[in-house]
């Protein structure tokens, strides 16, 4: 099995695509700092999570499906509305009776998830409101080099609407066609099914990805800029490596970011302790599960007694040599893991890059001292995040 510490030599192949989508990341982080240097002016604390929020699904829509969304500019944006209100309304204290019902009545869960999906389709909710965006996007952009090329067709199968199905094989080999879906499909790989890609199928990894894409990477920035202001010493030696790669004028490449270790060790540590999706309940067969992260992040057998301080150290490649390979598995482990793994960390370094050139961060009064959290469908600070911007002077 792939060594699940290995996003830094997974994210250096050369032919990573994501590095193609790095001028539309940069364009919205360079929005994004200027809406912080907005507030930088004021001198004020600031949520940084709704920004973060903004950047994040900006960057989605416009790399996924080719759509303009402006939430970064425009709070009342109706996207990120839709996706804010669909996050709240995963909020398990506001699904009291479904959920709970099925930790009393395990034997019941599958039955409970479908009874959900179908209430979900027959009352509106900001997933149905969603749903519906997508479907107007995906019939307005049939004709784009995109995801979405992947040609609807229920009726005529034809070679370019063949998607590979696989009920055994690796992830490595559907990812293949997930990440670039103008690959040629490989003939010579003979088990696998060839089929065509219904609809429905295009409207679910349509909603997926959009959904997957902007809660999970803002999470894990605003976890970062957390942790970088209580901890300066770590900020300090960050800021060092950013001014190093990147003095003055210079501009942010897929290479510079690359060499970028200590931002890469900054990223994965900030993953071990806030690690975003994780629980632990019996569950019965048939429903959707994910292993509890959480405890094996904290688990002090393997992290050391400081399991709960943030050290980016521990991603060193000394200190990886010498630990278990399924210790770390924040985007989840074996043929179903994140397909958005090395864009997540392309993006977030990116932004953290970038702000990071202008600004240091700092905490404040308002700072809480311990991370509040809640379970919106991933782990999210319950609070936000607030921090101060505080403009750094060069020479
Ligand atoms: C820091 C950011 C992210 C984290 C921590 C994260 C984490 C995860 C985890 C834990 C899973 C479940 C894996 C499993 O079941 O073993 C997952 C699945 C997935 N993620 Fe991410 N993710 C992130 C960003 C993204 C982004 C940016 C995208 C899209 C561009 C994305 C797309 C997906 C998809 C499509 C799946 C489903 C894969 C499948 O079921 O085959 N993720 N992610």
């Amino acid at each position: 099995m792939r060594n699940q510490y290995d996003p830094p030599q997974d994210y250096n192949e050369e032919n990573d695509d994501n590095k193609m989508m790095l001028p539309l990341i940069e364009e919205k982080v360079n929005t994004l700092v200027d809406k912080l240097s907005e507030a930088a002016e004021e001198g004020k604390p600031i949520n940084i999570v709704n920004l973060y929020q903004g950047l994040t699904l900006d960057v989605i829509a416009d790399v996924a499906f080719g759509v303009k969304v402006d939430s970064l500019n425009d709070p009342y944006e109706p996207f990120l509305i839709s996706c804010r209100k669909m996050f709240e309304f995963l909020d398990p204290s506001k699904l009291i009776f479904l959920f709970r019902l099925g930790e009393f009545l395990p034997e019941l869960g599958t039955s409970l998830w479908r009874l959900f999906q179908v209430v979900m389709l027959v009352i509106t909710t900001p997933q149905a409101e969603i749903l519906k965006k997508l479907e107007h996007v995906i019939e307005s952009r049939q004709k784009a080099k995109l995801m979405l090329d992947a040609k609807v067709d229920d009726v005529n199968i034809t070679e370019d609407s063949l998607v590979m199905t696989t009920d055994d094989d690796s992830r490595q080999k559907t990812n293949k066609q997930l990440d670039s879906p103008k690959t040629s499909i490989d003939k010579s790989v003979d088990h696998l099914t060839l089929r065509a890609t219904s609809t429905y199928e295009i409207k679910s990894q349509s909603f997926l990805f959009l959904t997957a894409g902007y809660e999970t990477t803002s999470t894990a920035l605003s976890y970062c800029t957390y942790l970088l202001a209580m901890y300066p010493d770590v900020q300090h030696k960050l800021l060092e490596e950013i001014d190093h790669f990147l003095p003055k004028e210079t501009k942010t490449t897929y290479d510079i970011l690359r060499q970028m270790s200590y931002l890469h060790m900054v990223l994965c540590e900030t993953l071990r302790l806030y690690p975003l999706a994780s629980n632990g309940m019996d569950i019965p067969e048939g429903v959707v599960i994910l292993a509890d992260v959480w405890s094996v992040h904290h688990d002090p057998d393997i992290w050391g007694n400081d399991q709960y301080s943030f050290v980016p150290e521990r991603f060193s490649k000394e200190a990886i040599a010498n630990r278990h390979p399924m210790a770390w598995m924040p985007f989840g482990l074996g043929p179903r893991n994140c397909v958005g793994l090395r864009f997540a960390l392309l993006e977030a370094k990116t932004a953290l890059a970038e702000i990071l050139r202008r600004f240091s961060f700092e905490k404040c009064s308002e700072t809480e001292h311990q991370l509040q959290l809640k379970e919106v469908g991933v782990i999210v600070p319950r609070n936000g995040v607030i921090v101060k911007l505080v403009p750094r002077k060069f020479d």
